[in-house]
């Protein structure tokens, strides 16, 4: 199987190469650049991404192993070392012939979707002739074990929270995209598939902590100011809470599979900060990448290739993200 992802620097004179190759084409503004140039050299360059997908991909070879799967795990990414590019010329020289895809994005959309569709493309035309056939794997959005492991997370922080776990609000949040980005008809003909999915996985997170109440919220936007974004976003949702009278927070960043750099930086630093400067508690839940359960999840999506494996999903939003090198997926999707 071919594990592709995002990238991420590993030392301090990567970070403005890498966030070129994020940002290319994309009109994001020089000083946002700047910007997220900081948070990465916060970590001295360095993102938490790859350690965590190294350490994801440890976990299911040795699953993998234990089930007496003989699959092969190859790494690769969109934006940064080891690129897609140079892992399916390896797979190629290798012998592989055809592999499955997981991308580690759990959503519908431009970039958690259709972007890994190109790299696919790009990739497989980068090798030419000797390319394996790249099978992608689904969305798990509503996937049960995804949803199970974020919601054990946020039991775990409202757990954290002590004798403020009482009055918390939960606030889930996810990657903020333009609006225009969102709002492309899905096949059931209705608009908004990012933010769809995302609602109905607070939804499902919600409902199985018992929450009566939550939110979804937005970060982490880029792109012009005035352009719109999905809103609101957290820092101006904890201000309205605040306002509002709630004392703390239990924030689930459910739109990332792990403690990306969104979540150590963005969450962790800058939503914690303003949390702390309103006098608000504030615990934020662990993300599913480091649950065992992600791991298994990501064995069943395999299976269902594999083994013909029942589809295991919790909302009725049709299910897409699986194509062929590369090829589109269901109108709307992305
Ligand atoms: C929906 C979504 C996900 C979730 C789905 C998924 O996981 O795929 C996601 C994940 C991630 N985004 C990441 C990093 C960045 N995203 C950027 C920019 C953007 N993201 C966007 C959307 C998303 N992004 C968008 C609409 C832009 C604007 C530019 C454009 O229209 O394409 C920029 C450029 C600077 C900035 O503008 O912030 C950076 C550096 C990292 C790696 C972090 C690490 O190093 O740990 C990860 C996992
Ligand atoms: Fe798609």
């Amino acid at each position: 199987m071919l594990f592709l992802s995002f990238g991420g620097p590993e030392g301090p004179e990567e970070v403005r190469p890498f966030l070129e190759n994020v940002t290319r084409g994309r009109g994001v503004p020089p000083e946002r650049l700047d910007e997220v140039a900081e948070h990465y050299l916060h970590f001295g360059g360095v993102s938490p991404i790859n350690r965590l997908n190294e350490d994801i991909m440890a976990a299911l070879r040795s699953e993998l192993d234990a089930q007496g799967r003989d699959l092969p795990i190859y790494f690769g990414n969109r934006n940064w070392h080891p690129m897609v590019e140079d892992t399916v010329a390896r797979m190629a020289d290798d012998g592989v012939r055809r592999a499955l895809v997981f991308a580690t994005s759990a959503w519908g959309g431009y970039s958690g979707c259709k972007q890994y569709h190109e790299d696919i493309v790009r990739a497989r035309e980068s090798v030419g002739q000797r390319a394996p056939e790249l099978v992608k794997l689904r969305q798990f959005f509503d996937h049960p074990l995804f949803v199970g492991a974020n919601a054990d997370a946020v039991r775990a922080a409202y757990a954290e929270l002590g004798e403020r776990a009482e009055q918390a609000r939960l606030v889930l949040t996810a990657h903020s995209i333009p609006l225009r980005a969102d709002e492309r008809p899905g096949a059931d003909g209705r608009p908004q598939w990012y933010s769809r999915q995302v609602a109905e996985a607070a939804r499902l997170v919600a409902e199985q902590v018992g929450a009566e109440s939550y939110d979804v919220v937005w970060q982490s936007r880029s792109g012009p100011p005035q352009v719109p974004w999905l809103e609101p976003d957290i820092c101006d949702h904890l201000q309205d809470l605040h306002a509002k009278g709630v004392g703390s927070v239990v924030v689930s960043p459910i739109g990332f599979v792990s403690d990306h750099l969104e979540v150590v930086w963005d969450l962790d630093n800058e939503a914690e900060e303003a949390a702390a400067g309103l006098g608000m508690g504030f615990a934020r839940a662990a993300t599913a990448g480091t649950d065992p359960r992600f791991v298994e999840m990501i064995v069943e999506l395999i299976a269902e290739h594999t083994d013909a494996a029942p589809v295991c999903k919790l909302s009725e939003l049709r299910m897409a993200g699986s194509t062929v090198n590369g090829a589109l997926c269901a109108p709307g999707c992305c």
